[in-house]
């Protein structure tokens, strides 16, 4: 049985906003799905009616099998949830606001355990409020953690975090679904889907514009990947033009770059240039997950999709 499924969700703002339009999503038990976007896509408002926080105009939601209008008691009690734009008030500090959470859901967890694993336990005894953004965002995420929920849902979960908080976040989600909980989770941020993501559903203005796992978005997309090698002495660049996938070859005095069409031919590339002419380095360079995106979202509602994003070559390569 899928965790979440959507069939035909829509949701229109006034009478020009489609921010949904006909979405048909199905995640599976135990999968890291990674919903993604240019900011105005439409991820938040999706979890905001899987989370039945805002009302679909057409279609319907299920998660865990259950109806999240008609059930929203019982799936709330079976999931995790860290919303966009979670606010701490003045009153309670980090420990208070899990232990809040621990006895809402009427669960057993270890309060300090919670706050150890998303790395605030230091500072459980300051008010929330007075944390930094990416405090904050960690103290969420543990609450989203209390219960061992059957599905997590989180919007922009690393929004705020520095690189160990993303780095923990990661681990944190990775160890979850290791242990059969879903993760549903929507980003802008390429590298991150990238790095923990089994599938990914790409949004562009409203609608699923793609959905595979990032291998698979790459080859839909005609994406190339690259390899770059160098060499004792020159290569000649003949043999490898002539491999199936390879699309162009480029030597300039000992170094080789191949451009392919399917990555698993690489490995034959290496193979061929090293029998006549000694590759001493490998550089791999490919397709960027920021292009790939782009060529998706055509750069978002705005043209400005991965402004703010991370979204260094690097980073972001797959
Ligand atoms: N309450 C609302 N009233 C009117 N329009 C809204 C409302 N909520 C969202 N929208 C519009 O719906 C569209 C989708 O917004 P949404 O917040 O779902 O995008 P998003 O993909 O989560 O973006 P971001 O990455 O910036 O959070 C946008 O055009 C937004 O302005």
């Amino acid at each position: 049985m899928p965790s979440i499924r959507t069939n035909g969700l829509t949701k229109q703002f006034g009478d020009d906003t489609i921010a949904v339009d006909s979405l048909d999503l199905t995640v599976e038990s135990g999968e890291i799905f990674g919903f993604l976007g240019p900011n105005g896509a439409g991820k938040s408002t999706t979890i905001n009616m899987l989370l039945d926080f805002i009302r679909p105009t057409d279609g319907s939601a299920q998660v865990l099998g259950m109806d999240v209008q008609k059930d929203t008691a019982a799936i709330r009690d079976r999931i995790g949830v860290l919303p966009e734009g979670y606010e701490f008030d003045e009153y309670l500090t980090g420990r208070e606001y899990v232990e809040w959470t621990i006895e809402t859901k009427a669960a057993e967890d270890d309060p300090d355990e919670i706050l150890e694993t998303v790395g605030i336990r230091d500072d459980a005894a300051r008010k929330a409020a007075s944390y930094s953004t990416g405090m904050q965002q960690r103290l969420a995420f543990g609450m989203a953690l209390v219960d061992d929920p059957d599905v997590l849902i989180l919007d922009e979960p690393s929004a705020g975090l520095d690189p160990n908080g993303i780095q923990r976040m990661r681990s944190i989600i990775r160890d979850r679904a290791d242990d059969g909980t879903t993760v549903f989770f929507s980003s802008h941020l390429l590298s991150e889907v990238e790095a923990v993501c089994d599938r990914v559903g790409v949004m562009n203005d409203g609608q699923l514009v793609a959905m595979d796992t990032i291998d698979g978005l790459r080859k839909k997309a005609g994406g190339r990947a690259s390899i770059e090698l160098k060499c004792e002495m020159q290569p000649a660049a003949e043999e490898i033009e002539a491999l199936d996938a390879v699309t162009e070859v480029i030597v300039e005095e000992t170094t080789l770059t191949a451009y392919c069409t399917d990555p698993s031919v690489k490995a034959d590339v290496v193979r061929r240039v090293d029998e006549q002419a000694n590759v001493v380095d490998i550089l791999v360079d490919e397709t960027s997950l920021e292009e790939l995106f782009n060529r998706y979202t055509g750069g978002g509602r705005d043209g400005t999709s991965t402004e703010g994003s991370d979204s260094t070559s690097r980073e972001a390569s797959v």
